[in-house]
């Protein structure tokens, strides 16, 4: 929780409080429903929060923005982001239910109302319904654009252009190449110390 606070310092008590409540609602949920690899659940704040939270460092999402979060899993990215953005609206889905129960149960823990969590699958959610689509360790690029690139609103008015906020690992060369399209790609390591973050990125594809 520390690490949290240390890289965003400006939170509200009620925002520290939710954040704070996660590792427990993590530690008792996981034991039921797997959703998060047994040792990575004692690395939570590191690997899962504030992993999640790379996002907020290169996309200050404006009040009332709709974000769909896409293969949630237990709800990363969108947890941790839905706790940070409390005046947006976010969408996690997941094909696999217990999943979103997870998510569910979470979202009721730690008292957020800006969360709706569905079982469904990326390519039947509506078109034209979001300004970002948010996500993590679900597909390449290629197939994950395909999923979405009806899914989000023509109109903008956030700082980047409408589009695909991906976290992603590793050497990206080949699956950008195979994308074909105009990207950016930031660094974590550039906001977060550690080794886990050296290879870390948030890959940014807009629609237009
Ligand atoms: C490796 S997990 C990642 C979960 C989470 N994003 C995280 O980083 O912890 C991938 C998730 O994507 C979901 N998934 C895969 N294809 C999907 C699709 N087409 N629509 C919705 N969910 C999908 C899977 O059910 C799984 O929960």
């Amino acid at each position: 929780m520390e690490l949290i606070k240390q890289y965003f310092p400006s939170l509200t008590p009620r925002q520290e409080e939710q954040f704070g409540q996660l590792g427990e609602l993590y530690r008792f949920w996981n034991n039921q429903i797997n959703v998060i690899s047994r040792s990575d659940v004692d690395n939570l704040y590191e690997r899962h929060v504030l992993h999640s939270l790379g996002i907020a460092k290169v996309m200050s999402f404006k009040p009332m923005t709709e974000i769909l979060d896409v293969g949630t899993g237990g709800g990363f990215p969108g947890i941790p982001l839905a706790i940070l953005f409390p005046e947006c609206r976010f969408h996690l889905v997941d094909s696999i239910g217990k999943k979103i129960k997870v998510v569910e149960e979470v979202a009721k823990g730690v008292g957020l109302m800006n969360v709706r969590a569905q079982q469904t699958r990326a390519e039947q959610v509506p078109a034209e319904a979001y300004d970002f689509v948010v996500s993590r360790a679900v597909t390449r690029l290629t197939p994950f654009y395909g999923w979405v690139k009806t899914k989000v609103h023509k109109n903008q008015f956030n700082d980047l252009r409408n589009g695909i906020l991906y976290l992603k690992g590793g050497d990206l060369e080949e699956e950008l190449r195979e994308l074909g399209r105009k990207t950016q790609v930031y660094n974590l390591s550039d906001y977060f110390a550690g080794e886990f973050f050296e290879t870390k990125k948030v890959v940014y594809v807009p629609f237009s």
